[in-house]
């Protein structure tokens, strides 16, 4: 893989809009955080001491145990410009602190991005596994593999009592953080969200937007994930989120039947606007752009649009971006030009329909 395809290319295999109850949820993903014993954390860490984590942490997947995720690419932080970092952010391959703040940050991604491990974040080791729709599971298996393979080859900070050590306490035990992203524009529509939300942080779990922390919800994508690491095994984590979701996966589905039978006029009328005007407007922002294409993804899923792919849509959530949309158009753009580039990708996307 080079260099090119994981920044040229906005859609990931995990965002092709494929997996189970894909209509509602758009990927699942599990991040383990570890550290290696005796190191200071990164923040903490001098130059040379993260420069040692980053090269045994690298050199695990230069030793061939992770082969069979197929052909690693391994890349320094270092070696990559400004609006790359962003672009990885984009795509949810990196976070904005391994891109902003680290030292000797890494990365090994696998050829379908659904696997990408950072290095030197805000721990030294987060393993990250991405699948399309709802598939906590099985990111979780790939996770728990990964994590084993690693285990084999660093000395772990583990203490008996408290689990895993992480720099963060919120993470300190199974170090696991499980989140499946959702679009929830008929719990939205029919005001039923808040009281769902609410519901779902009082059994423990985080509620958190498209970019993680301290992102918001915008175009009625919520990522829901568990806050505690301590005192639960892993599997009842896991166990845990994937009953919470798929209720809220059957409480969405409900709620867009409902609409149909209820208020299907009202309904059609809202995203056939939103179509019409993302296929003739000159200038779109985000957030305009990010409520619209929610519109568009439930008219998709009621069947009230045709021709339009998820796979679409998902590649819309990531190349209208700012940073993607600088890369595209291959300069620095004022946000009077992205809002006119934003709207001309869009026109000519949803134009070609897939
Ligand atoms: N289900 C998901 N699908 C796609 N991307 C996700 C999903 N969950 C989280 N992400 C992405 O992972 C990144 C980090 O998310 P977040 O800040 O919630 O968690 P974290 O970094 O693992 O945990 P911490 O709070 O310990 O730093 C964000 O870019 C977010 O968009």
């Amino acid at each position: 893989m080079s260099k090119r395809k994981y920044v040229k290319q906005p859609l990931s295999e995990w965002m092709k809009g494929e997996g189970p109850d894909s209509d509602v949820v758009i990927s699942s993903r599990v991040r383990i955080a570890r550290n290696i014993r005796s190191m200071p954390f990164p923040m903490m860490a001098e130059p040379q001491q993260s420069q040692s984590v980053m090269e045994q942490l690298l050199d695990v997947a230069e030793s061939g145990r992770l082969n069979g995720l197929g052909q690693l690419e391994r890349i320094r932080l270092s070696d990559l410009t400004e609006l790359e970092k962003l672009v990885l952010v984009e795509k949810h391959l990196i976070s904005p602190n391994l891109a902003n703040e680290s030292r000797n940050g890494a990365l090994i991604l696998s050829p379908n991005e659904a696997i990408s491990i950072m290095i030197n974040e805000e721990d030294h080791l987060r393993i990250q596994c991405l699948c399309s729709g709802f598939q906590i599971r099985q990111a979780w298996d790939w996770a728990s593999k990964i994590d084993d393979i690693f285990e084999e080859q660093v000395d772990y900070a583990f203490d008996e009592k408290h689990g895993y050590l992480t720099s963060c306490p919120t993470n300190v035990g199974t170090g696991i953080r499980a989140s499946v992203m959702m679009h929830l524009p008929a719990l939205v529509i029919t005001g039923q969200i808040n009281r769902i939300l609410s519901a779902v942080t009082q059994v423990g779990l985080a509620v958190r937007g498209l970019y993680g922390e301290g992102s918001e919800a915008a175009g009625n994508l919520f990522q829901v994930s568990n806050q505690i690491t301590l005192g639960q095994s892993e599997q009842e984590i896991i166990e845990n989120l994937h009953q919470v979701a798929r209720q809220m996966i059957e409480h969405e589905k409900a709620a867009r039947t409902k609409l149909l039978s209820e208020s299907r006029p009202r309904v059609e009328d809202r995203i056939r606007r939103s179509f019409g005007i993302l296929t003739q407007a000159m200038i779109m922002d985000s957030k305009e752009a990010s409520q619209r294409l929610s519109d568009i993804r439930l008219g998709v899923h009621l069947g009230l649009i045709d021709d339009v792919k998820d796979q679409t849509l998902n590649e819309l959530l990531v190349s209208t971006q700012p940073g993607f949309l600088q890369q595209t158009y291959g300069e620095a753009l004022s946000p009077e030009q992205r809002d006119m580039t934003r709207a001309e990708l869009i026109r000519s996307r949803l134009a070609t329909g897939s």
